[in-house]
């Protein structure tokens, strides 16, 4: 039976989303398109009456400028906005910046959408000398996490994404929820595929097939074990959510010549 409804968002479209490369802890901000889908999925979890006690992004920018925007369409910006590295995207390691559909061109589809979407694959660290490097482990905001920096991921599997997701899930959301305060997530693909895959119970294979789309709210609802009862809906235009759905995964495919 269903207990409890929590809403799970991808940010809006970041600048780096725009530019098909993979931005994963690099702190791109919001395009002017993801600005106008954040402030449009406040309106519409507005006019469908939803209200929120608490919002969680991760540390990077962008989800915390979505849950901002959406917080202000819904004149909700008194609710506090909690944040933590747990909730951060997946770290892509040394694949960060890089060009999905050159990818797809050096190395062929099928191994992009394995890096993409599979469960188990790690990719190749970053290190040292990646131009992101620095940028990343420099960032005061990784200054004060629950674990020290070095101890921060250089790479990260679907699985690795949700075994550092949990304890955050467990000990932080999870008991809010079940306090019956109503919980927006405001997160990133890869943080809120490693999220679903856990509470809807999804399988290894099947993981791969679930691609979220930006801006669109996720409604789950669960049960006393904080489970899922039913399957998630996107929220929204449905013909739109599907188009939007279907960009995000052709990213990984080489781009036609103009
Ligand atoms: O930063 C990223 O995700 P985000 O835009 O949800 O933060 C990743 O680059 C997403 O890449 P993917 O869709 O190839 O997994």
């Amino acid at each position: 039976m269903s207990k409890y409804k929590v809403i799970l968002l991808r940010h809006g479209e970041g600048e780096w989303n725009k530019e098909n490369r993979f931005c994963s802890w690099v702190d791109q901000k919001l395009s002017t398109d993801g600005v106008k889908e954040a402030q449009a999925c406040g309106r519409l979890l507005r006019e469908q009456g939803y209200t929120f006690d608490v919002v969680f992004t991760s540390l990077l920018s962008r989800s915390v400028h979505t849950a901002w925007l959406v917080l202000e369409a819904m004149r909700q910006e008194w609710v506090p906005v909690v944040k933590s590295w747990r909730l951060n995207e997946r770290h892509y390691g040394a694949l960060i910046g890089l060009n999905r559909a050159e990818m797809a061109l050096n190395h062929g589809e099928q191994q992009v959408k394995v890096w993409r979407r599979s469960y188990n694959v790690t990719p190749p660290p970053i290190d040292q000398s990646h131009p992101y490097y620095q940028e990343i482990y420099n960032d005061r905001r990784y200054s004060n996490c629950d674990v020290s920096k070095d101890e921060l991921p250089r790479a990260e599997s679907l699985k690795q994404v949700l075994d550092r997701l949990l304890p955050y899930w467990d000990g932080t959301v999870g008991p809010e929820i079940r306090s019956g305060r109503s919980v927006l997530i405001s997160a990133h693909g890869n943080s809120c595929r490693a999220l679903l895959k856990h509470l809807e119970g999804i399988s290894d294979s099947d993981i791969v097939n679930v691609t979220l789309p930006t801006g669109t709210p996720v409604l789950l609802e669960l049960d006393e074990s904080l489970r899922a009862v039913k399957p998630r809906q996107l929220l929204g235009d449905q013909v739109k959510i599907q188009a939007a759905i279907k960009m995000v995964e052709d990213q990984g495919k080489v781009k036609p010549a103009a």
